[in-house]
């Protein structure tokens, strides 16, 4: 298993990157815990080095001039700071981690909002490394901070100790540093093989969650029980986490090989020092304090060693994790803005589609062929189509989620790519068929039509009616301020108010239009299948209120139920990506084309349906 690499620049630019966002975040912090790393590297050195003084000065009597207690305060001072450092540390860097984590995610999801568009969102890589750097992102920084300093400290511990064995026996340290060095090339090789192994194990692990969430998720929870699904998705994730037990085994096993020989060759090197030691201490070549100097220098050096080895692959592993959070940083915008967007001004005369060619990515096939088409300003326009059309495609592309490859979108003559997207934005309202059902109280879930409206109870109020759906939120346990979810409560009470709601399908769809009609006030709106939850009688009211709310304004309708849209101004059919009828309800019935066959064919669908006796 060869491990995933940087560019050395790339790693210099990450590690640069990782120690100003620690520092950044916390200073305090990261100069305290500098601070703790040196101590914590000079104490055991200091602590052998006072043994030694001690035990000199006991058997021998010679050593420096200070009385035998002073040393005995000192020896006990340092034991004691080397006892109190690791909790210090602990807390410093669990503070470091904490701070790291706030200003890390501020940027990640601060980045991720700059994306204008859709694209960079649907592209599967892009994705892995978002998933990524939301989950380790944080780590990266905290990680490799942490290591450097634990790095540093082990530097202090090994040269501290190198040096004293060097004085006392220039053999003995040449002979402990020689038999570190094979354990330093494994350990960096284990290094790299562990690095390979996580990436690796990425792969098992977002399918393993992925099938774990099926079977505990509510979501697919109807789907799994009644078709039996449990055992078969149960099969799959075990066979994924077989999978990856199986590659950690296999580096597992080529560890403990490797350190069990490297144990030995240490273990050897040191035996052979002791019985070289003590045979020059019996010859009086020695002190009995050289003798214990060494006894805690040996295994000193080794274990600082393998752990700053140790920290070097902590190191390696913290940049990689930073290379996920660095890609997601700077990636480019899906959107290109321009330098000097123009204002977007209120619509006047409409939007016009010339010659609109889009697929989602040159692997798609086109969904849109050449389209040409005008929303004149302050008239309905309803768009049908049968399934996978472009209907909604072309909706996005009137939000400006993408640009079309050919062709042009202007607003009022002006190209949409010559205005910023967010202002673009503002000035219109939507209702996606894919709306989002937000785990949020009942106000705040259509407040997020425009947050300005917020804490105005009225305007929401006014929203809701119009969308049907005010009784029925007043009605709740705690009114608008009822939670639409029960995932947020921990209470033991199910029945307590503060425990949330769950709506039926037709009533979240209601929450969206009431979500949408406090825009209704933009200069565009798009209704794409806005009553696809609702009740015939719900459906034919909805789109009364509709036509009156939106009079004299600019709307697209988008709507499977042709007799939904029979009132719009003008109606315009999609088929294979282009405009194949456009016109409005009576001419197209005359024309006897595709509109003409749906809506008869619904039409029938009813008067069967009211023949058949109950
Ligand atoms: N994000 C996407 N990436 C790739 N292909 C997509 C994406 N979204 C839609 N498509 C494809 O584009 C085509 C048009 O989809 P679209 O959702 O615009 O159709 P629609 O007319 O709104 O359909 P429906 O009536 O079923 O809602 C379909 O073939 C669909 O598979």
């Amino acid at each position: 298993m060869t491990g995933p690499r940087l560019s050395p620049r790339r790693a210099a630019r990450h590690a640069r990157q990782a120690v100003g966002l620690t520092w950044r975040a916390a200073p305090g912090g990261t100069f305290a815990d500098l601070l703790l790393a040196v101590v914590g590297g000079l104490a055991p050195v200091l602590v052998a080095a006072l043994t030694k003084l001690v035990l000199d000065k006991l058997t021998t009597g010679r050593g420096p001039a200070v009385p035998l207690a002073v040393l005995g305060v000192g020896l006990a001072v340092v034991a004691a700071t080397s006892v109190l450092l690791p909790h210090l540390r602990r807390y410093v860097e669990a503070e470091r981690t904490r701070a790291v984590s706030r200003l890390v995610r501020a940027h990640l999801y601060a980045a991720v909002q700059r994306l204008g568009g859709l694209a960079r969102l649907e592209d599967p890589a892009f994705q892995d490394r978002l998933q990524a750097a939301q989950q380790t992102g944080h780590l990266g920084p905290v990680q490799l901070t942490g290591s450097a300093l634990a790095g540093v400290q082990s530097v202090i511990v090994a040269v501290g100790f190198l040096g004293v064995l060097l004085v006392l026996s220039p053999v003995v340290g040449l002979l402990v540093l020689v038999a570190a060095l094979p354990t330093l090339w494994m350990q960096l090789r284990l290094n790299r093989a562990r690095a390979a192994m996580i990436l690796h194990l990425e792969h098992f692990q977002r399918r393993d969650l992925f099938f774990a969430q099926l079977l505990v998720g509510l979501p697919a929870a109807k789907e799994v029980r009644l078709f039996g699904l449990g055992r078969f998705f149960g099969d799959r994730m075990l066979d994924e986490l077989r999978g990856m037990h199986r590659v950690e085994q296999r580096l597992d096993r080529r560890e403990v090989r490797a350190q069990a020989l490297l144990g030995l060759l240490g273990a050897g090197v040191a035996g052979a020092g002791v019985v070289y030691v003590v045979t020059r201490a019996a010859a009086g070549g020695l002190t009995p304090g050289d003798v214990a100097v060494y006894l805690a220098a040996v295994p000193g050096v080794q274990g600082a060693l393998g752990s700053l080895v140790g920290q070097l692959g902590a190191i390696h592993q913290a940049l990689l994790l930073f290379d996920h959070y660095d890609e997601v940083i700077r990636a480019e915008p899906d959107l290109p803005v321009p330098a000097a967007p123009r204002p977007v001004p209120p619509l006047r005369r409409g939007i016009e589609l010339r010659d609109v060619w889009f697929r989602y990515s040159p692997e798609h096939p086109w969904v849109l062929r050449g389209v040409d088409l005008v929303l004149p300003a302050g008239s309905t326009t309803a768009l049908v189509g049968l399934n996978g059309a472009g209907k909604s495609t072309l909706v996005k592309l009137l939000c400006r989620f993408y640009d079309p490859q050919r062709g042009s979108i202007s607003w009022d003559g002006v190209d949409l790519r010559e205005f910023d997207p967010a202002a673009l934005r503002e000035r219109l309202g939507a209702v996606f068929q894919d709306f989002m059902p937000y785990d949020l109280s009942a106000g705040e879930n259509i407040a997020v039509g425009d947050l300005a409206a917020r804490d105005d109870r009225a305007r929401l109020r006014a929203a809701a009616r119009h969308a049907g759906i005010d009784d029925a939120l007043t009605a709740l346990p705690r009114g608008y301020d009822t939670l639409l979810t029960r995932i947020f409560f921990d209470g033991p009470d199910r029945d307590d108010p503060r425990a949330g709601v769950v709506l039926s399908g037709g009533q979240w769809q209601r929450i969206a239009l009431a979500r949408g009609f406090l825009r209704a006030d933009r200069d565009l709106l798009v209704l794409d299948e806005p009553s696809s939850g609702l009740d015939a009688e719900a459906e034919h009211d909805l789109h009364a209120r509709l036509r009156r709310l939106r009079a004299g304004r600019t709307s697209l309708l988008i709507s499977h139920r042709l007799n939904a849209v029979r009132d719009a101004d003008s109606i315009v059919v999609l088929a294979d990506g282009r405009i194949a009828e456009h016109g409005g309800h009576d001419e197209l019935l005359a024309a006897g084309g595709g509109y003409a066959r749906l809506f008869t064919l619904q039409a029938r669908g009813y008067r069967e349906q009211s023949a058949t006796p109950a």
